[in-house]
């Protein structure tokens, strides 16, 4: 009876789902480019999917490989571009990413999809070129303490290292995408300056990031401090550079994106069924949900590229798997109707 009801509610939702989209879609045809436009937002948003990474490094118990490696499959599915797959970092920090290799050797890439793997110096840059990654990236902190805490070395120790994966990677013709940590807060610092991010995010830029990704590590940012932080960083690096990266633990990462993209932003990061948090950022809850990201860009008339239905899947998996409540509005809405 119990799996009667949740099929119901499940073709319920789609059917909600199909009808509200297309109300969107019909409406959007005529007119959601000019209006977008008018309020400042894009046609279209890239997802950089980081649950695999993300979300499973931050799990008490080891996720099962076979397990990782089948959520990356249905993300892929889902029509994600980019799904950051795993990191090269150490096993005695990080054990939960100690299979690597066998992940990125597991996975079936669909092409056009990109799966960036994090590289923290040159020894990762190494491994992951082992493992036939085709795509890296440097994650540094505009927080001196939580540069100390997360890769162990000071914010300008972590630029020289950085240099170097920049050097390989360069001669591998291999992208490189950075991070900058705690962009609106540091768990050991409380405030950080906007110019703190300015100079770790241009530092990243000039040495050949193709992408900066900006990260409110322990989801503190608001609107107000989001869009302070973009001008300060927006006047050093072009926007078509930029992306955010958001935690949701005060309730704000879907505001937060909105002002971004309204700013400029056409890059999100997001995790599916909001899993995560940082290891070393205690208390931070996960990402925003990448299924409540899809469902207000849609909701704007703003293409993704991603299947909500098959999004929804790969959530229902991983939870399931993990025994856990999806931490997704839209998923627990699912439920609910
Ligand atoms: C960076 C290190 C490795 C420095 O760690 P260390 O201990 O300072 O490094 P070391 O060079 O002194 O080496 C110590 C040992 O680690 C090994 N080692 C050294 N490098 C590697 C490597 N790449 N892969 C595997 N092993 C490595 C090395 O071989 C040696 O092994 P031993 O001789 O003791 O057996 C360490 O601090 C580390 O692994 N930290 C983990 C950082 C991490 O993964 N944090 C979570 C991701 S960041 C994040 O979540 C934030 C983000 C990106 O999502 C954005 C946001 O939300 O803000």
């Amino acid at each position: 009876m119990a799996a009667v009801m949740k099929l119901v509610n499940r073709s319920t939702f789609n059917s909600f789902m199909g009808q509200h989209c297309l109300a969107v879609t019909t409406a959007a045809k005529a007119s959601t480019a000019g209006i977008n436009a008018c309020r400042g937002l894009p046609e279209r948003v890239k997802i950089v999917e980081v649950g695999p990474r993300d979300g499973l490094q931050n799990e008490k118990t080891i996720v099962p490989t076979e397990t990782k490696i089948q959520l990356i499959d249905m993300l892929s599915e889902a029509g994600l571009p980019v799904i950051e797959a795993t990191s090269f970092v150490s096993p005695k920090w990080v054990p939960q990413m100690a299979d690597q290799m066998e992940v990125m050797k597991g996975i079936c890439r669909k092409p056009g999809v990109a799966y960036p793997v994090l590289t923290p110096n040159l020894k990762g840059f190494q491994a992951a070129m082992k493992a036939g990654a085709s795509e890296v990236a440097i994650f540094g902190a505009a927080s001196e303490l939580f540069s100390k805490k997360n890769i162990n070395c000071s914010v300008d120790e972590s630029l020289q290292r950085f240099d170097e994966v920049m050097k390989a990677a360069k001669d591998a013709g291999i992208p490189v995408r950075g991070y900058v940590s705690c962009v609106l807060g540091c768990p050991y610092e409380g405030k950080v300056a906007p110019e703190k991010v300015v100079h770790v995010a241009k530092r990243l830029y000039d040495m050949g990031c193709y992408e900066i990704s900006l990260g409110d590590t322990i989801g503190v940012g608001t609107p107000g401090a989001m869009s302070l932080m973009l001008e300060a960083v927006t006047k050093e690096v072009p926007v078509n550079a930029l992306a955010v990266h958001c935690h949701d633990t005060y309730g704000q990462a879907l505001a937060n994106i909105l002002v971004a993209l309204q700013m400029g932003i056409r890059v999100v990061d997001s995790s599916v069924a909001g899993l995560g948090g940082c290891p070393y950022a205690q208390g931070a809850s996960g990402n925003v949900a990448t299924e409540d990201v899809v469902y207000m860009l849609q909701g704007l008339g703003i293409h993704t590229g991603v299947d909500m239905s098959k999004l929804m899947d790969a959530g229902a998996f991983i939870c399931r798997t993990l025994n856990r409540k999806s931490s997704s509005k839209v998923a627990q809405a699912t439920c609910k109707l």
